[in-house]
């Protein structure tokens, strides 16, 4: 009886270490959190917990160099972390079919890449089965709001990008960065990761397109890299990072009745555009 009962113990225990498929992302947490460079002396990420939900729209700020592109490169599941650190729909990150998991997620970092290839082939290479669905591609490209400029293009979104080859067309950095975004939307993911996908845009520009890009996005999951403040503000919740810690978390309203380090930062964006609007009706 014994032995029979032992013999299930370790089946159901290797089941358990078995990585499996997800078909669906409803829920990611990350508990007590830390990572450390193998080159670096200390912890780059310490105790770091949050929780996004299906749907939900989460900021991470914080001065340069704090964790914020680590902690997302760790959630992208770039980095190798403490397996249980990480969970998906309550389960460890670890026992995810890696593959299976990154069709889920959608993820743009800094250092994107700018394809010399048609506008088209740029946006539907976030999801190569679908590089001919037109109308896709085209609805990712309005709600970046580069729609607009590749349809005066002289082939349209057939046109060559880059500047390789004769014919092609160059974009400015906001608009290469639109259509990589683009590219992130065209993705049918669950979780959409972006490492400050609009600080090439203009101010307005940027709440244009973080206002449509949550519209266009309310059942999936959206955690965002910024350092402007205005854009974060649109989140439902704001987490605060110093030092590879989240020192505050919280609505933009509930962050600005606290006098911390996000009220602080507030006040001098809010200075600095005001200076720049004297500077410019003068
Ligand atoms: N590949 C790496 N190897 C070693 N150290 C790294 C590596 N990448 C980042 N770091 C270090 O980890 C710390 C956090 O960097 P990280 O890029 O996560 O910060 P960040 O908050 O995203 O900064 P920024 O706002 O400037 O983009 C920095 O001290 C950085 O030098």
């Amino acid at each position: 009886m014994e032995e029979l009962r032992a013999f299930f113990l370790i089946t159901e225990s290797d089941q358990d270490k078995k990585p499996y498929e997800i078909d669906e992302i409803k829920e990611i947490s990350i508990e007590n959190l830390s990572f450390q460079y193998k080159d670096q002396l200390r912890p780059v990420l310490e105790d770091i917990r949050f929780r996004i939900r299906q749907g939900q729209k989460v900021a991470l700020v914080g001065e340069n160099g704090c964790g914020k592109t680590t902690l997302i490169k760790c959630l992208a599941g770039l980095y190798e972390t403490d397996s249980s650190m990480i969970k998906i729909n309550g389960k460890p990150l670890a026992n995810i079919k890696s593959e299976s998991y990154r069709t889920r997620i959608s993820v743009l970092f800094q250092d994107y890449i700018r394809y010399n290839f048609t506008a088209r082939e740029n946006i539907g290479f976030g999801n190569v089965e679908k590089l001919h669905d037109f109308n896709g591609i085209k609805h990712a490209a309005t709600c970046t709001g580069i729609d607009h400029y590749l349809t005066k293009l002289p082939y349209q979104y057939e046109t060559m990008l880059g500047k390789f080859f004769s014919g092609s067309d160059e974009l400015s950095g906001g608009q290469w960065q639109k259509v990589a975004l683009s590219r992130a939307l065209f993705r049918n993911s669950d979780l959409i990761i972006l490492d400050e996908p609009t600080s090439a845009l203009d101010p307005n520009a940027e709440m244009k397109i973080i206002e449509d890009l949550f519209q266009e996005n309310n059942q999936k999951a959206i955690l965002f890299i910024t350092h402007r403040l205005g854009a974060a503000s649109l989140a439902d919740i704001i987490l605060v990072m110093k030092e590879g810690r989240i020192v505050e978390r919280g609505t933009h309203e509930e962050l600005l009745l606290r006098n911390g380090i996000y009220k602080k930062m507030y006040q001098t964006q809010s200075k600095w555009y005001k200076q720049n609007e004297e500077v410019e009706t003068v």
